[in-house]
């Protein structure tokens, strides 16, 4: 009786750890305040984050921060990264280096919406120096909740990739 009882926490344990989705989370010094807001959000909602940092506002490099991130989506190590710096730009380029990353500078609630809908996006690039702190963490919630829509959208998906 006892063995059974231990065979089924432990298969629930792994059940609810399959469950549990994983995010990475990256950003330079000028996202460093969004992603503390971020991550909180996260782990309210129950999600394991993977802090790749920076986690001070001392002056950094993006790339640094943000290939770790697109290195743990494309190994499928987590479900999803989210990417910070000033513009957005900086992390988006560097993330899309990364085959099988598809990385999305979004600024409003729609474009990320599309995003996932339409691209099906795994990342997402926040532009710290031109969102609010909500509209960051509202992005997060929208990207996290939409589904890729399929069908005629996973076609063009199909194409991006470049042979090198
Ligand atoms: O890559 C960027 C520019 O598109 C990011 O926004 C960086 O955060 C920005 O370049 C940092 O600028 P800083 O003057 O060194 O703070």
């Amino acid at each position: 009786m006892k063995i059974v009882v231990l065979l089924s926490g432990f298969f629930t344990f792994v059940a609810a750890k399959t469950l549990i989705m994983k995010i990475a989370i990256g950003n330079d010094h000028a996202g460093t305040g969004y992603k503390k807001k971020v991550v909180d959000y996260l782990k309210n909602k129950g999600i394991e984050v993977i802090n790749y940092g920076t986690n001070s506002d001392d002056s950094v490099d993006y790339p640094d921060f943000v290939h770790p991130v697109a290195n743990d989506v494309q190994n499928q190590k987590v479900d999803f990264g989210i990417i910070i710096c000033g513009s957005g730009n900086g992390a988006n380029m560097t993330a899309n280096k990364h085959q099988s990353v598809r990385s999305a500078l979004c600024w409003n609630g729609e474009i990320t919406k599309l995003a996932r809908e339409h691209n099906n996006a795994n990342i997402l690039s926040i532009p710290a120096r031109f969102v609010s702190e909500h509209q960051a963490v509202d992005m997060v919630k929208i990207f996290l909740e939409t589904s890729f829509e399929g069908g005629r959208h996973q076609k063009r998906v199909d194409k991006i990739p470049v042979e090198n």
